[in-house]
């Protein structure tokens, strides 16, 4: 018996509140007592209200909320539910019931209190039973489907209407999302009407098109593409650092041709030197290139040697575009000497297959399908009330939703992979297989990754350097929630829905990753937490730093053209009418800035790395977990801020306070 006092939370989100009224319950150990049809809930409000009960309901485990209809269903956004208990000779209590999800239906919900899953085992199995039945509903509503055989699993959603409410984007999202859409729809006619009379036979003739959404450093890009340390620098720090990798050897693929022997001898010092660098593009031999109406786009298989000079500039010596094979046992190598637009058309090349590896690899497959993976293994497998699920549903948040848009409009059939990339037509989703086959959790993991590829510890490496301070960061942040909650390596191991996670991602979601170095179970709450940071890494820095890059790098199209209309030189006898035929043309050209703008810029309803207002956890322990999580993080910012100073081209991808805290485009 005693006075509780109810505080409800609405979400501010447009059409949070409801006209519907809500009916509450509050469920304790020993009893639990209906407060009767109260509120019409409001957007953005917390209402409260007070009652007396008779009854001893002892300790608060869960509120349970229902809500009553007469004539329409209109859903409702309930932040949380909080309730203080003045109970006689003891001090007042708070409990929260976190909730942060759409109250649909008349169907009851059931909220456990913020440390139910501390004390699930003195509940006399109230809150396994609850545990059971959320998760049988939640595995209804989140379905595995192949989308396509060879990548990894996806939400079961032809569309976004198709998903569950709690995965849609709210109506802020949503109405800046369509709105771009149709800025960009629109601005790719205007942009074909302005030139439908006008040349389109100089590089400089893509300026014709070189207006709406770009940022200052796009117009950089404009003026020094061309430049052989502008074009090297890209691969350290540019919208794909993925690729770059230290040489250990001379590519076997490397034939070098009678008569380039100082080539050779080069080399083989700069390897010696320590400062050869090579980016091979062979996951993209024998891709079987598009049609685009109804002419035949081309696709080549580059490998890229650099040398590192110690100012720490990243110069290119050598390109060879095709792969030595039995109709061209020498393919040519394109050198800096070369003519100045054979040489040119050679990088364009190099940056055209850069397009294709980093839009399907490391963007798509590595950032957003991964997150896709990592958010139906959540919903399906962790209950609301553990630790991993609140530590992991921020990161989470509208991934769902631009990955089914990006497969009913970007990667579909006639997407525009298909209208504007010569990848497309088929060819894009035969790379997603290759780079599925070679998708290892080293490569997820930068402290792995960049040793692998002999990128720690150099200088002009801004992106690999902020990649490790921030998995450092959050690595503490993860160990910090899991050792409060975890109190020794058995727990972990005996933890069944946390295990079956583990599974679910690998065996089922990544289709048996187990053989590309993917956990089936954790044992110790290290490889819990390493596992987890990769997760909350991929979902937030990894992808700012493939995803924002596409407004600054790839609205000067000549930059990284996203086709190739003639088939790669074979002699050094490149004219400007080749170049300009083999460049995209002024619609596909017009297509790649609009949709590097639409998906490169910054999201207006943008939630920054570890700054989401969703209190899941309650508690000292939690609070001061994150409050050094954010501390760490504005450190981190400070550093990245003086560093840029002394930067002629400053690396802001990883800066904290541009860093999303999920993947929502
Ligand atoms: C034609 C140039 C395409 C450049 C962009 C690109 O290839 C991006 C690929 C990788 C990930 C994109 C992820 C999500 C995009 C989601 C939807 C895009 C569809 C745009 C729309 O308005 O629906
Ligand atoms: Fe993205």
């Amino acid at each position: 018996m005693g006075r509780y006092r109810v505080r409800v939370a609405t979400g501010n989100s447009a059409f949070s509140g409801s006209n519907n009224q809500v009916q509450l319950w509050l469920v304790g150990l020993r009893a639990e007592v209906e407060l009767g049809l109260r509120l019409r809930p409001a957007r953005g409000q917390m209402e409260d209200f007070e009652v007396d009960v008779s009854e001893d309901l002892g300790p608060l485990q869960f509120v349970k909320l229902r809500k009553i209809h007469l004539l329409i269903k209109d859903a409702w956004f309930c932040n949380h539910i909080t309730v203080w208990v003045f109970e006689q000779s003891m001090e007042e209590k708070e409990i929260v019931f976190p909730c942060y999800r759409w109250v649909e239906g008349d169907g009851i919900i059931c909220l456990p209190e913020t440390t139910a899953w501390m004390i699930r085992n003195e509940s006399q199995g109230l809150f396994q039973k609850h545990q059971e039945e959320e998760l049988k509903a939640r595995r209804t509503l989140y379905g595995w489907v192949s989308w396509k055989k060879g990548i990894p699993l996806s939400v079961a959603a032809a569309s976004e209407k198709d998903l569950p409410l709690d995965a849609r984007f709210h109506e802020e999202k949503k109405v800046d999302f369509e709105r771009t859409r149709v800025v960009g729809v629109t601005e790719i006619a205007l942009k074909r009407l302005y030139t439908l009379l006008s040349s389109w036979n100089s590089l400089e003739d893509f300026d014709q098109i070189f207006w709406g959404g770009k940022s200052a450093l796009a117009k950089r890009v404009r003026l020094s593409w061309k430049d052989d340390d502008f074009f090297g620098y890209q691969f350290l720090n540019g919208v794909n650092p993925t690729l770059l990798r230290k040489s250990s050897s001379l590519p076997t693929r490397l034939v070098i041709p009678p008569g380039t022997e100082d080539l050779k001898a080069q080399l083989e010092r700069k390897l010696q030197e320590g400062c050869l660098f090579e980016v091979d593009f062979s996951l993209l031999a024998g891709i079987q290139a598009n049609v685009i109406q109804g002419e035949r786009q081309h696709l080549a298989a580059p490998l890229l040697m650099l040398k590192m000079e110690p100012d720490g500039k990243l110069l290119p010596m050598v390109i060879q575009l095709q792969l030595p094979g039995s109709d061209s046992p020498v393919p040519p190598l394109f050198l800096p000497s070369d003519p100045s637009l054979t040489w040119l058309l050679a990088k364009a090349w190099v940056k055209n297959s850069d397009f294709q590896l980093h839009e399907l690899q490391a963007h798509l497959l590595k950032t957003h399908l991964m997150a896709e993976v990592f958010a139906v293994a959540t919903m399906r497998c962790l209950p609301g009330m553990h630790p991993i699920f609140k530590l992991l549903i921020p990161h989470l948040r509208y991934t769902l939703e631009i990955n089914t848009r990006a497969r009913t409009k970007l990667i579909s059939n006639g997407g525009f992979f298909d209208q504007a990339v010569n990848t497309g037509g088929g060819g894009h989703l035969d790379v997603l297989r290759r780079a599925t086959t070679c998708l290892t959790y080293r490569s997820l993991c930068p402290p792995d990754d960049l040793a692998d590829r002999g990128l720690l510890g150099v200088p002009s490496a801004f992106y690999a350097h902020d990649a490790v301070r921030l998995w450092d960061i959050i690595s503490r942040y993860v160990q910090g929630i899991v050792q409060l909650h975890y109190l020794e390596d058995e727990v972990v191991r005996s933890d069944p829905e946390l295990q079956a996670w583990c599974r679910e991602i690998t065996e089922i979601g990544l289709c048996k990753a187990q053989e590309r170095g993917f956990p089936v179970s954790f044992q110790s709450r290290d490889e819990l937490c390493h596992f987890v940071t990769m997760c909350i890494f991929t979902c937030t820095a990894q992808h700012s730093a493939v995803n924002q890059g596409q407004l600054d790098w790839y609205t000067w199209v000549p930059n990284a053209p996203c086709t190739m209309r003639q088939p790669p030189p074979t002699t050094k006898d490149v004219t400007l009418e080749m170049v300009m035929a083999t460049m995209p043309n002024v619609h596909q050209a017009c297509i790649q800035m609009t949709i590097s703008w639409h998906l490169g810029r910054f999201q207006p309803d943008m939630v920054p790395l570890g700054h989401h207002k969703e209190q899941y956890f309650s508690g000292p322990g939690p609070q001061a977990v994150l409050n050094r999580f954010q501390e760490d993080l504005y450190t981190l910012e400070r550093e990245i801020v003086a560093r840029n100073e002394s930067l002629d081209l400053p690396y802001e991808y990883l800066k904290p306070s541009r860093i999303e805290n999920s993947i929502t485009i």
